[in-house]
């Protein structure tokens, strides 16, 4: 049984005091780490005073990006290094977001991966189709493809530790989330593809996470998918009690 995971990706929102105000609110009342895995990936300003904020509770801290090499000339680039120092034990990398606007590639995506291995940050990769490839009928393709690139080159062991986010990208901040259904088969193709590239027990271990208009209204239905281990959320993490509610809705499905 793989354990639930629900990860708020806070994008760029939010003031420091906000961000602690939230931390302070949401901490007593996380569900017990052994139901589900709860992290919070917040801008990089917020990092360290996050990671104080929930000491000695039930939440993770995460980041939304980070450089692939360790130090030097990156003029605001986030160290993998920094980041493990901090104590962030996860990393967002290669949302769709940052594919479209930042220029990340699936070459920046594999040596990301990568070098949050080498740091001991979880990576969150994710993947996803765009409305035009959905309705060529290329999401599978696209998002086996998106995977295979992402994984080259890691170990068995490393792939057993993963997180794949699977969000289309038309449904992320949209409101118009996949239908469980077919986020189920897509997720289910990606465990497909790990277990070709590498073995039944790594595509076993391997958690997919769906993203795109998760809220509490949907949660539920998503969660009780075989293939679907969790969610990666953006707005309905903005809520302290929505983002409660997701937690309680993943811990007890
Ligand atoms: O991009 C997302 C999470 O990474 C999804 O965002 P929304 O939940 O706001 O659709």
């Amino acid at each position: 049984m793989r354990k639930p995971l629900i990860a708020g990706n806070w994008k760029m929102n939010k003031t420091i005091q906000e961000a602690v105000d939230f931390a302070n609110e949401v901490k007593g009342l996380v569900p017990d780490r052994s139901k589900v895995d709860s992290i919070i990936c917040a801008p990089a300003l917020f990092l360290d005073r996050l990671l104080a904020a929930v000491d000695g509770y039930n939440v993770h801290i995460g980041a939304q990006t980070m450089h692939y090499e360790e130090s030097g000339a990156f003029t605001g680039e986030i160290s993998p290094a920094a980041l493990e120092d901090l104590g962030v034990s996860y990393c967002i990398i290669g949302h769709s977001e940052r594919r479209d606007m930042f220029n990340e590639t699936d070459e920046s995506v594999n040596k990301k991966t990568a070098a949050a291995f080498r740091h001991n940050i979880k990576p969150i990769i994710c993947v996803g189709e765009t409305l035009e490839q959905r309705e060529r009928n290329e999401t599978k393709g696209h998002v086996a493809n998106q995977v295979s690139k992402a994984l080259q080159g890691l170990t068995e062991e490393q792939v057993k530790q993963l997180i794949i986010a699977y969000e289309p990208i038309w449904a992320i901040g949209t409101g118009k989330s996949s239908t469980a259904e077919d986020a189920n088969e897509v997720c289910g193709h990606i465990r497909q593809v790990v277990e070709s590239s590498y073995s039944g027990s790594a595509a076993q271990s391997v958690k997919i996470l769906y993203g795109g208009s998760v809220n509490p209204g949907n949660i539920d239905e998503l969660m009780a998918k075989p293939e679907i281990d969790g969610a990666l959320v953006g707005g309905a993490s903005l809520d302290p009690h929505s983002f409660l509610r997701l937690l309680e809705a993943a811990a007890n499905g």
